[in-house]
């Protein structure tokens, strides 16, 4: 990966079935070209090793070609069999603690927490980002926890000095928003997985988060 510093948006897989739910790939593929430099790879539990393995190995080589990072989310071993730049760990997961120990220097390591407390407790464990929320509800991921809203992203905004990804229900509109509230950069799976633009989002999403696109994407149209 050649990003100096960690990108703001994170632009999640979304492997589930049924419409309107298109190849992950290639929505992986019109966000990179749109100027997303972070992919986190997540699959369903029930997926076998063997598709999340064989998605993420896809998914890193595609971002290696954009000097992107790649994220496995909840799989250590299939990051580390791939060769990614890392991982997003929540409760049900390895703890960032023993992560950090198995995995190379550097990894980069993210912590879900919902709380000031426990935000403090992921920087002690050594994460790298944290991913906060949900902020608002959404229907991506059932069996969530009340929303926090965006007074609780800002109580752990202000509860540590480690970059806070704020994920659930977040559009180009909530990501400033969330911006606004202190967040780092934010996460989506819908905003760009279901849109009927995915390249498109992406940019809205860039823009609304104020993360310029690469260097490269900008080669030529004389903009600094
Ligand atoms: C950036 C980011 N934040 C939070 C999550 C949620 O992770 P987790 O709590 O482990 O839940 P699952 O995604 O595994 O269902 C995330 N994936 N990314
Ligand atoms: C995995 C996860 N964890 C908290 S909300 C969420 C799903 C976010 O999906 P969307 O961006 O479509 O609301
Ligand atoms: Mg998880």
């Amino acid at each position: 990966m050649n990003a100096t510093r960690l990108p703001r948006l994170h632009v999640i897989t979304d492997t589930r079935t049924g419409a309107p739910l298109r190849d992950p790939l290639d929505v992986v593929a019109a966000a990179l070209a749109a100027g997303a430099r972070l992919i986190q790879v997540r699959t369903e539990d029930h997926h076998t090793d063997r598709a999340a393995f064989d998605l993420a190995a896809a998914v890193t080589a595609r971002c290696a070609e954009y000097g992107a990072l790649c994220l496995v989310n909840d799989r250590v071993h299939v990051a580390q069999a791939v060769g990614a730049g890392g991982v997003h760990l929540g409760a049900d997961d390895l703890p960032v603690d023993a992560a950090r120990r198995i995995l190379p220097a550097g990894a980069v390591i993210g912590g879900t927490c919902r709380e000031p407390e426990a935000a403090r407790a992921a920087r002690r464990a050594g994460a790298t980002y944290l991913g906060v929320g949900p902020v608002w509800g959404t229907a991506t991921k059932t069996g969530l926890p009340e929303p926090i809203g965006l007074d609780g992203l800002a109580a752990v905004c202000a509860a540590v000095d480690l970059p806070v990804i704020a994920i659930g229900g977040i559009d180009a509109e909530r990501a400033r928003r969330c911006r606004e509230a202190g967040a780092y950069g934010v996460a989506v799976v819908s905003a760009v997985a279901a849109a009927s633009d995915p390249g498109a989002a992406t940019a809205e999403l860039l823009a609304a988060i104020g993360d310029t696109p690469p260097p490269d994407l900008l080669r030529g149209t004389g903009a600094r």
